[in-house]
C-alpha cells in the first residue's frame, strides 16, 4: 500500500487494552504532560486514525487523541486530552530505538513495537505529505493556504517545549499541539488574521490540521536565519553590551501586532464592571498562587493594594486580542534585524477560553517588561540599570509605533507586572524551582514600593 493511500479509523475500545500499559509508562514522563505530580487513574480513547495500516510489514501510524484521567479534577470538567501519534512496527530498526515506548503484549498486534512516531524520518514524511494534499481522513481535516514542495526531509526539533515540532527542509516548522481543548487554537487563529491584515511580524500559517471541535497542528515558515530574543538578550549580557536598539525594535514589533490584531479581530471598550472583574482575577489569582507558593503570602496585602490601584486605571481603556504570553523567547529575530513574533497559544496553563478572550495590551507588555528583568536577573553581577534601558527603549519603540506610551499609566503597568509576576512564581515554583528567586525579587520590589 502506498503511504499516501487512504487510511481507517479504528473502533477506539479495540485498541485502548493493548496501548495502556505502555501509555501508564510513558505519557506522564513527557515534556508536555500538563498533569505531573498527580496520579494517572486510566485513558479512555476520544479518537484513534490509522494514518498507515498498522498491521503491514513496515511502519504504521497511529493518530490518537488520549484522554489523561487523574482525580483532583474539578466536578463537570473533562479529562484533559493529548495528540499522540504512534508509530508501530514488527522491528524497530538500531536507528529507532531511542524512540521506543514499548510492545504490544496482547490483541492482533501482540509483539508489535509502539514507538514516538514523529521521530521516524519516514512517518513524519507522512504526515507532511497529508498536509499538502488537504482533505479528510477519519476525524481529522487537513488543509493548505498554498501549494507545499514535495518530499522535504524532516527532523524533530530538541527544545525544552509544551508541545511538539518538527524542521522539514529547513523551509517548514509544523507544531503539534499535545494538550488539545475544544476550539480554534490561537496559535492558529492568530497569525492567520495577522496575515490577513497584511502584519508581516509573524510567520503565517501555511497548512494545518483539526478535528472540527480542536486545532491539531499548524505549519508555518521557518526562519532558518533566526535567533531568538532571549538567547540575543543574555548574549549581549554576557558580551557587556546593550541591547537597547533591539529592545526598542522589538517595542515597534508589538505594537504592530497589536494594531493588526485591533483591525482584524473584534475589540470592546471596557465598562466599569469589566475593570472590577479584571482586577478581582488578578486577586483571585494572587489568593490561589499564595495557596500554592507559602512564600508569597508576607506579600499579598502589598499585592493587593496594587491591583486596586488598577481598578481606576483600567476604567476607560479598551479591551482586544493579545499574544497573551508575551516574552523574549517568544520572539525571532532574522539576520536582517526585523523582530517575529511567534507562539501564540497564551499561557498554557489557562482554559482555552479565558486565553481567546480580549484583553488590555499592556498585558503584553508587562510580559515583555519582565522578560528584560528575568535576562539581568540571570547574569551575574546583576544588571538592573541594563534592564531599566531596555524597559525604557522598548516602551518608547512602542509609543512610537501606537501613538500610546504604556509608561503614561504607571498604575495599570505596575499591575499587570504584578500579575505576571505572580504567575512566574507559580510557574517556576512548578517547573524550575532554582529559577524562583527571579520572580520573588520582582514580587518584593513591586509589593514594598507604592
Ligand atoms: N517560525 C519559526 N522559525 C524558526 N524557529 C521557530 C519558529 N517557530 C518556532 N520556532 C522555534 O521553536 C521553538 C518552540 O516553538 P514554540 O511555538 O514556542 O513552541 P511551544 O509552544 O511548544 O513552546 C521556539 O523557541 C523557536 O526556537
Ligand atoms: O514559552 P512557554 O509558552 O512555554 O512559556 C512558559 O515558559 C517560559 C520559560 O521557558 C516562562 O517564561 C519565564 O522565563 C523566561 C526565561 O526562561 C523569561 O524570559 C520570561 O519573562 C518568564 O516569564 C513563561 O512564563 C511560561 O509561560
Amino acid at each position: 500500500m502506498p503511504e499516501t493511500a487512504a487510511s481507517t479509523t479504528r473502533a477506539p475500545d479495540a485498541l485502548l487494552p493493548s496501548l495502556t500499559p505502555l501509555l501508564h509508562g510513558w505519557l506522564p514522563r513527557q515534556r508536555w504532560f500538563a498533569g505531573k505530580g498527580r496520579r494517572v487513574t486510566g485513558f479512555t480513547l476520544d479518537a484513534a486514525t490509522e494514518l498507515l495500516p498498522l498491521d503491514g510489514a513496515g511502519p504504521g501510524l497511529l493518530h490518537l487523541l488520549v484522554r489523561v484521567e487523574q482525580p483532583g479534577r474539578p466536578a463537570g470538567t473533562p479529562a484533559d486530552c493529548y495528540q499522540l501519534l504512534l508509530g508501530v512496527r514488527p522491528q524497530l530498526p538500531p536507528r529507532l530505538a531511542p524512540a521506543l515506548i514499548g510492545r504490544i503484549r496482547q490483541g492482533p498486534l501482540a509483539g508489535r513495537a509502539v514507538y514516538e512516531g514523529l521521530r521516524d524520518p519516514r512517518l513524519a514524511g507522512l504526515l507532511y505529505e497529508r498536509l499538502r494534499a488537504p482533505g479528510r481522513i477519519g476525524p481529522l481535516n487537513f488543509h493548505t493556504t498554498a501549494a507545499l514542495p514535495p518530499a522535504l526531509a524532516p527532523r524533530v526539533l530538541d527544545a525544552e517545549q509544551s508541545n511538539s515540532s518538527l524542521v522539514y527542509g529547513d523551509s517548514f516548522i509544523l507544531k503539534i499541539f499535545r494538550r488539545v481543548s475544544p476550539g480554534a487554537n490561537p496559535d492558529l487563529e492568530l497569525p492567520l488574521a495577522l496575515a490577513g491584515a497584511g502584519c508581516a511580524r509573524v510567520p503565517a500559517p501555511v497548512a494545518w490540521f483539526e478535528t472540527g471541535a480542536a486545532t491539531l497542528g499548524v505549519l508555518q515558515p521557518y526562519l532558518r536565519d533566526s535567533r531568538d530574543g532571549w538567547r540575543l538578550a543574555l548574549d549581549a549580557l554576557a558580551d557587556g553590551r546593550e541591547f537597547t536598539d533591539e529592545a526598542f525594535a522589538l517595542g515597534r514589533a508589538t505594537a504592530e501586532v497589536h494594531l493588526a490584531l485591533a483591525t482584524a479581530l473584534p475589540t470592546e471598550r471596557l465598562h466599569r464592571a469589566q475593570s472590577r472583574h479584571l482586577a478581582a482575577a488578578m486577586d483571585a489569582r494572587l489568593h490561589a498562587a499564595a495557596q500554592a507558593v507559602p512564600a508569597l503570602l508576607p506579600h499579598v496585602p502589598g499585592l493587593r493594594s496594587v491591583f486596586a490601584a488598577a481598578e481606576d486605571a483600567l476604567g476607560s481603556g479598551r479591551l482586544q486580542r493579545i499574544h497573551g504570553d508575551l516574552h523574549l523567547g517568544q520572539t525571532l529575530r532574522g539576520s536582517d534585524g526585523a523582530w517575529a513574533v511567534i507562539d501564540f497559544e497564551g499561557e498554557p496553563a489557562k482554559p482555552l477560553d479565558e486565553r481567546r478572550s480580549p484583553q488590555p495590551t499592556v498585558r503584553d507588555i508587562a510580559g515583555m517588561l519582565r522578560s528584560f528583568d528575568y535576562a539581568a536577573r540571570t547574569h551575574r553581577p546583576w544588571n538592573a540599570d541594563w534592564a531599566a534601558r531596555c524597559r525604557a527603549a522598548y516602551c518608547t519603540g512602542y509609543a512610537e509605533a501606537s501613538g500610546t506610551d504604556p509608561r503614561d499609566d504607571p498604575a495599570l503597568l505596575r499591575a499587570y507586572e504584578t500579575d505576571k509576576a505572580v504567575y512566574e512564581v507559580v510557574y517556576e515554583a512548578r517547573h524550575r524551582p532554582d529559577w524562583l528567586p527571579v520572580p520573588m525579587a520582582a514580587i518584593e520590589r513591586l509589593s514594598s514600593t507604592s
